[in-house]
């Protein structure tokens, strides 16, 4: 049988920078494959009553999978393995987004505070007609935060734009005390996982083509 050339590079459907820098991270060559302006990404991430959370995170990552293997055909871009994932955190079957405003903000810090929560993320690989999906749960604890730190940390304007409000990476690091799970995988793209699927779908690893 003839030997499968590895991929030279992959598409990374996602606006996310964090997404970017972890799979630069792995020395995988990748190009943006960004919604264009007629697309709502956000609507993908609608939830559905009584889903599990974890069952919501596949849905949606296979969910912008698909918009993403649809946006490349209609560029007509050269085909490669496309990557993709979400993020979502989740108390209990509660699960907190992105923060609407700053009260939404307030409110899910609020209810972190003090507790454990888990952050989940799902991971999508597809090329061609195949498709590969991980899930990574991750359990992070955060310990009490005041009513000023809170109003503090969202002032700083981290909170925006993340899952649960608040960014592992960032100052929110100075209220989790411990994480059972991946880093990287709560900060947006778990690169274990991902370096398992990109091997599947035959992209190297640590060995990025020049340019
Ligand atoms: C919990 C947590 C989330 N996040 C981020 C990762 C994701 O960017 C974001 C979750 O939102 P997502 O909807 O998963 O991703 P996104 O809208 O930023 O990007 P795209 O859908 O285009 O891929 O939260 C952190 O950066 N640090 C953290 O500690």
């Amino acid at each position: 049988m003839a030997r499968r050339e590895p991929a030279a590079f992959v598409y990374l459907a996602s606006q996310s920078p964090r997404r970017a820098e972890l799979l630069r991270q792995l020395g995988v060559a990748h190009r943006p494959l960004l919604p264009e302006p007629h697309e709502d990404a956000e609507a993908l991430e609608h939830e559905i009553v009584g889903e599990r959370p974890d069952a919501y995170v596949e849905r949606v990552t296979r969910a912008k999978l698909a918009a993403a293997h649809r946006r490349l055909r209609r560029i007509g871009a050269p085909p490669a393995p496309i990557v993709c994932a979400d993020t979502t955190v989740a108390l209990g079957r509660r699960i907190f987004g992105k923060p609407a405003d700053a009260d939404d903000a307030a409110r899910t810090l609020r209810a972190l505070a003090g507790r454990t929560h888990r952050v989940i993320t799902a991971v999508a690989i597809g090329a061609g007609r195949r498709e590969w999906v991980a899930v990574s749960v991750s359990k992070v604890h955060v310990v009490e935060m005041t009513d000023a730190d809170i109003a503090g940390y969202i002032a700083s304007g981290e909170p925006f734009g993340k899952a649960g409000a608040y960014a592992i990476q960032g100052a929110a690091a100075a209220w989790i005390d411990r994480i059972d799970g991946s880093y990287t995988g709560i900060m947006g793209l778990p690169l274990y996982e991902t370096a398992q699927l990109l091997r599947a779908a035959g992209v190297a690893i640590g060995s990025p083509a020049p340019g």
